[in-house]
């Protein structure tokens, strides 16, 4: 198994650049051989992150070919699409909404269903919780067919939780559904869905970023205790050749006992 790599920085905007160039540099080995560009994306930090690496980076922002791209969500909370709880909104707030205006062709976005949301807020009261399991069977039924990312991003919670797969649950040990639902997210909100791990495993490439004093703790956890069964230590340990990467700022890995790189 080969080991994460850490890419380390002083500063935020070259933790974004350096994201930017990794995103790059698989974008154009996938459209080597396939017509399109799969790549799936978290929520919290990293839609400034992307911003500031696809949007504001304009040498990044020149070779991104967003007609090639279909981008997917490795978690969604289950709200409705202009909700601040949605990934898929703060994308399309902070990074479809400022593509620049040469783009003719935007990219293929695959969104859950909203109109099969029910009850509030991603809050449990008064729901169809069988419109919820529809909500993640339909994501899943829109996965690529080989089930294969190019690139999966991802952010690390101050638990260490990783997309909506949390430390301890038995999501962690779903192997049947690539798309799993689960209403006691201890995150807010509690409903949502979620890749699990079987997708993670399939993937050409992970990279978590992770930014900040507030994640030492954690990475410290992630990187430094074998024995730990974090969720994002467990993406780390993952042993089906897929290379996973961290992009961090010095603060995020100070007293972590790794060792860091310029991408
Ligand atoms: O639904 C979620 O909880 C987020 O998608 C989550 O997986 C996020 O990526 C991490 O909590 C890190 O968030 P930050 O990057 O904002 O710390």
């Amino acid at each position: 198994m080969a080991a994460a790599k850490v890419y380390s920085y002083a500063e935020s905007i070259d933790v974004a650049k350096s994201v930017g160039q990794y995103i790059i540099k698989h974008q154009n080995i996938a459209l080597e051989s396939n017509p399109t560009f799969k790549i799936a994306l978290s929520g919290g930090s990293l839609g400034k992150v992307l911003k500031s690496a696809l949007i504001d980076n304009k040498q990044v922002a020149s070779e991104v070919k967003w007609d090639k791209w279909e981008v997917y969500f490795s978690d969604e909370r289950l709200v409705p699409l202009t909700h601040p709880d949605s990934n898929y909104g703060l994308f399309n707030e902070l990074v479809l909404n400022n593509l620049p205006s040469s783009v003719v062709t935007k990219p293929k976005v695959i969104t859950i269903n909203e109109s099969l949301i029910t009850g509030k807020e991603g809050q449990l009261d008064g729901i169809d919780k069988q419109k919820d399991l529809e909500i993640a069977f339909q994501y899943q039924s829109k996965l690529p067919e080989d089930g294969k990312f190019d690139v999966i991003l991802l952010g690390c919670g101050p638990d260490g939780h990783t997309c909506s797969l949390f430390p301890g649950h038995q999501l962690l040990q779903e192997r049947s559904k690539l798309i799993a639902y689960i209403d006691d997210s201890p995150k807010q909100p509690p409903r949502r869905i979620t890749f699990t791990f079987p997708v993670l495993e399939s993937a050409t490439a992970i990279a978590f970023v992770a930014e900040g004093s507030g994640k030492a703790y954690i990475l410290k956890e992630i990187f430094g205790n074998k024995q730990s069964q974090l969720p994002a230590k467990l993406v780390n340990d993952i042993s089906t050749g897929v290379q996973v990467s961290w992009f961090v700022d010095d603060n995020a890995i100070e007293g972590v006992n790794v060792i860091a790189s310029k991408y």
